[in-house]
């Protein structure tokens, strides 16, 4: 923005601002648009605007009676349009002023759902790859008008002059900018004709491009005028002669633009919005939470391919690409505008992806099986929000348990009681002992798993679940019998005095594999207690002292089950030499926790070097 000139203004009288074009040009393309390739958009959506309020002008015209034509030689780009022209009013009204725009005009406001553009900026992105703009126009509205000619430049200024008729014989609009040197990556002709092709090939105007060599150029086949951009509609809007052809062309379709062979695709029509589309479902697993881009059309021309906003997060199993009419892009034009009709789409379209996962589960099996194999984890995250979904498909979601991967139901029927952990790293330390011992337990650990299992009841009543805590695994390992439980009394004693420094309680059992010596239980909770009570126990006295105090809260103690069948546990047992029990005790509790396969605390560290060091000293003195 530039300072007026205060010398000629009287003092207190209302001011203009004025408006430095150069620096708003140089924000669009930094900050607004992603691309200087953008500028071809927002000509092609300016003709398409200029068709669609000619044909409300004239509207027994024919569809096709009124197209665009490009043309690009490498040395000019020009788009030219049989649409609604300008006046020279209409010149400085609209065109030569910045955020001023004949489509939000009140006299056609009940039109404005019908155009592409609304914000009056559009037509400064040419200002990316060229100084100057030139227009010829010529109004339909008002037929006798001369013909208008208009140069904008970067500088902002302009100028403007009237034609005779003859200079543009029939109604229309044809834009010509002269590129940049710089710009030339962005305007040969090859380059236009792709962007034209990217951004305009569901345009339901017809739109044709030209080289200026007559067809003997890159571009090749040219019927008439030039290369049609949008020779066909939309692969949605086309007929096949059955549902199967249909299908199949929606995934071709669907794998060219994406670059992956579907899983299978959803069809998607929502007629409130004139919306229609394909969702993709991608054919393998994709990280949660992965939030894929969606391509999206606005009345054909191509808005964004990284539209994340039409669906919700838990459906990053599909990719869509959708043409909608009520959609209202932002002033980017790459994105969508937040409110109630994109929150409404969303909505319906996640209900569309609902329906379609219902449907594979009533009839189609082995589709459902392919699409859980590679989702499960999507449908996971949606099944715990939705009591349909969870009531359809938990019987069907795989889980780790310990008969292997299989799915709830199955594990149900052959474990009337399920046991499930609260974290992975439980689960590893439980999964074999738990299983020998005829337990059926599901790791709970990974996202969603633990409330899910919790909710199997609601549709198995006659399944129950449990949380798995040391307590009950060691519940439901055999004890031993009396005489050897007090044979063994005097060692637990030891055992539990030289780990009593771990909070960690020695009882002795029996259970499978009687290879394995010992069995570290302990939850993730009870050890995050442990260290708390630890550090409120050195900070006593002290503010974090206190506070760490003051959280102290009951948590189940570790516990190092010796497993009585193991007949280095058998001779444990039996020592007597006090240095040496306690030695071996913690020998025991360092091999459980390596085997448990959490990291280890700095104190157990070096207890591991230490009794060991400590039974190797013993070995060597007793051979010598
Ligand atoms: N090809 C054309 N035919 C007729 N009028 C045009 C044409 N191109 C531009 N205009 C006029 O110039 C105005 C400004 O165009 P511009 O592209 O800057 O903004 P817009 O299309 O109205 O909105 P947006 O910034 O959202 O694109 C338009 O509203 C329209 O009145």
């Amino acid at each position: 923005m530039t300072l007026p000139d205060t010398a000629t203004t009287p003092a207190g009288a209302d001011r203009t601002f004025q408006v430095d074009l150069r620096g708003l040009v140089d924000l669009l393309s930094h900050h607004l648009y992603s691309s200087p390739r953008v500028y071809l958009r927002e000509l092609m959506q300016n003709a398409v605007d200029a068709l669609t309020a000619r044909h409300t002008l004239e509207p027994a015209a024919p569809a096709d009676a009124f197209g665009v034509r490009l043309y690009a030689d490498g040395s000019v780009v020009r788009v030219e349009d049989d649409g609604v022209g300008l006046t020279e009013a209409d010149v400085h009204t609209f065109l030569a002023t910045i955020g001023r725009s004949s489509k939000r005009a009140d006299r056609i406001a009940e039109q404005r759902g019908d155009f592409i553009g609304q914000f009056g900026i559009g037509l400064l992105s040419c200002f990316l790859v060229a100084d100057e703009i030139h227009v010829l126009s010529r109004s339909a509205r008002t037929p006798d008008a001369p013909a208008v000619e208009w140069r904008g430049r970067g500088d902002g200024s302009y100028s403007i002059r009237t034609l005779p008729a003859s200079a543009r014989p029939r109604p229309g609009t044809t834009v010509t900018l002269t590129p940049r040197a710089d710009a030339g990556e962005w305007t040969r002709p090859a380059q236009v004709h792709a962007l034209a092709r990217h951004f305009g090939s569901l345009l339901r105007h017809p739109v044709t491009f030209d080289d200026g060599t007559g067809g003997r150029g890159a571009t090749a086949r040219v019927d008439g005028p030039g290369v049609s951009v949008n020779p066909e509609p939309a692969p949605w809007a086309r007929t096949y002669p059955t549902p199967g052809a249909r299908s199949r062309a929606l995934a071709a379709y669907g794998e060219e633009v994406f670059g992956f062979t579907p899983l299978a695709t959803i069809e998607l029509n929502l007629p409130a919005v004139g919306l229609k589309g394909i969702a993709c479902v991608l054919p393998e697993a994709v990280p949660a939470g992965r939030r894929h881009g969606h391509r999206v059309h606005v009345k054909g021309m191509l808005l964004s391919e990284q539209a994340e906003e039409i669906l919700p997060d838990w459906a990053f199993f599909v990719r869509c690409f959708v043409d909608a009419e009520s959609l209202r892009p932002t002033a980017s034009r790459e994105s969508l505008y937040e409110d109630d009709t994109l929150a409404a789409v969303r909505d319906a379209l996640a209900e569309r992806l609902r329906d379609w996962i219902a449907r594979a589960a009533a009839s189609d099996p082995d589709l459902l099986g392919r699409f859980l194999q590679a989702h499960h984890l999507a449908v996971k995250s949606l099944a715990v929000h939705d009591d349909e979904i969870l009531r359809m498909l938990l019987p069907w979601l795989p889980f780790e348990t310990t008969d292997g991967h299989t799915t709830l139901d199955e594990f149900a029927r052959t474990h009337r009681t399920v046991l499930v952990t609260s974290s992975v790293e439980e689960f590893r330390q439980v999964a074999a002992i738990a299983s020998a011992a005829g337990l059926g337990v599901v790791n709970g650990g990974y996202t969603y798993d633990r409330e899910l299992v919790h909710r199997l009841p609601e549709i198995r009543p006659e399944a129950s679940v449990a949380d798995l805590d040391p307590a009950t695994l060691t519940a439901h390992l055999d004890p031993v019998d009396r005489e050897t439980e007090l044979a063994a009394a005097a060692y637990l004693a030891q055992a539990r005095d030289a780990l009593a420094v771990f909070d960690c309680d020695v009882a002795l059992r029996t259970f499978q594999p009687a290879s394995a010596p010992a069995l570290l239980v302990d939850s993730r909770e009870a050890r995050h207690e442990r260290t708390r009570s630890q550090l409120a126990r050195e900070q006593e006295g002290g503010l974090w002292g206190d506070i760490l105090g003051a959280l102290r809260q009951e948590a189940p103690r570790a516990q190092l089950i010796l497993n009585q069948l193991n007949p280095l546990v058998r001779t444990a047992v039996t020592i007597d030499e006090p240095e040496l029990a306690r030695t071996s005790a913690e020998a025991l509790y360092g091999q459980a926790a390596m085997l448990s396969r959490r990291p280890l605390r700095p104190a157990e560290s070096s207890l591991i070097n230490r009794s060991f060091l400590d039974l190797l000293a013993h070995a060597l003195r007793k051979d010598s």
